[in-house]
């Protein structure tokens, strides 16, 4: 089947960056992709090439087969949704949610309008200015905005990061019945945030430097990352050196600290403890090579603490731990 978006060797410049190089991804019709990596990686570059906020250098980009690459973001019949709502202050929020569909007669329009409204949980809202709303609120009448056209694709670039802790679980838990609700819904999720992307996502793209480095469907990644860069982006892997010029990749929670000698483990030394709520973070440096290792444990009872000497208990490949090629 035809994807509904196709990046086709995509590379942007900004004067004499190279924000994008020569990347590709196909997202399906229904289809969740998430573009993780960290700050000034490209992610929010790509995102505009599908969007048509920013022309590539060269590549094309693909909407439902049609090469847009030159055409102007009106003509692309995209919904967008990026960090800072933007909502118009001076309008009510039935009538930013109308904005895009000038083309519409009255009625239909606010029968769509309430349709949308509804399907974001904001129904009872429509009459308020954004003023009135909170950063949540607001943000679900962006989503709501973007997809009163009824788009084919939606591109949400960071669309929980100005939102607080507890409001961003909430809001991914929305932009997960949102998806039940909307299965035609190519969907590209531009996020730096893990549990974002590894909730939401059928497939995660993994970006460093302006290219792809991996992509595959989420569990797939998460549990067999091809790449060092992967493992320790996805999941915090722990990487611990084996012979053979291969990694150990160890999740944080996957890792026990025992008293010094405890038979079966590496010795080393606790560097750090930090309290995360459910668990601690033990923070770890082996004794033969000095690589850190990272630990979460429910309790600190009976562990040695900072600056004393441990024993560090990993995984083998067999019960758990996976192996990545350097
Ligand atoms: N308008 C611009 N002019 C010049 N350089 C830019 C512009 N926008 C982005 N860049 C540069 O292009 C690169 C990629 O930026 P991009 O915004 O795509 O990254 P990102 O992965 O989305 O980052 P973040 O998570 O911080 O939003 C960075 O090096 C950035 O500094």
């Amino acid at each position: 089947m035809t994807a509904a978006i196709g990046l086709r060797d995509v590379t942007v410049h900004y004067g004499r960056t190279e924000a994008l190089s020569a990347f590709s991804i196909d997202v399906a019709v229904g289809e969740t992709v998430a573009l993780l990596g960290p700050s000034g990686s490209g992610k929010s570059t790509a995102l505009k090439a599908v969007a048509g906020f920013l022309r590539p250098s060269a590549g094309s980009v693909l909407l439902a087969g049609r090469d847009v690459t030159h055409a102007p973001p009106r003509e692309r019949g995209i919904g967008v949704v990026v960090q800072q709502y933007a909502l118009f202050p001076h309008m009510k929020v039935k009538d930013n949610v109308a904005f895009g569909l000038a083309a519409m007669g009255r009625a239909d329009r606010r029968a769509r309008v309430a349709e949308v409204l509804d399907l974001v949980g904001m129904a009872a809202y429509a009459g308020r200015y954004p003023r009135e709303l909170s950063g949540g609120q607001q943000q679900r009448v962006a989503i709501a905005r973007a997809l009163a056209i009824r788009p084919p694709v939606l591109l949400l670039d960071e669309p929980l990061s100005a939102l607080d802790a507890s409001l961003r679980a909430e809001m991914v838990g929305e932009l997960q019945r949102l998806k039940r609700e909307l299965p035609d819904t190519a969907v590209l999720y531009v996020t730096h945030d893990q549990t974002e992307a590894l909730a939401l996502a059928d497939r995660i793209a993994v970006m460093r430097d302006a290219r792809l480095v991996d992509v595959d469907a989420t569990e797939e990644l998460y549990h067999r990352p091809p790449s060092a860069f992967t493992a320790s982006f996805l999941g915090a892997a722990n990487l611990i050196p084996r012979e053979g010029g291969e990694l150990l990749v160890v999740r944080p929670h996957q890792v026990a600290v025992a008293a010094a000698g405890t038979p079966g483990g590496r010795a080393a030394r606790v560097t750090g403890v930090q309290w995360r709520g459910s668990t601690y973070r033990v923070t770890c440096a082996l004794d033969a090579d000095g690589t850190e290792v990272r630990a979460d444990v429910a309790s600190l009872d009976g562990l040695p603490g900072v600056g004393e000497t441990a024993t560090v208990l990993v995984p083998t490949v067999g019960e758990g731990a996976t192996v990545v090629r350097v």
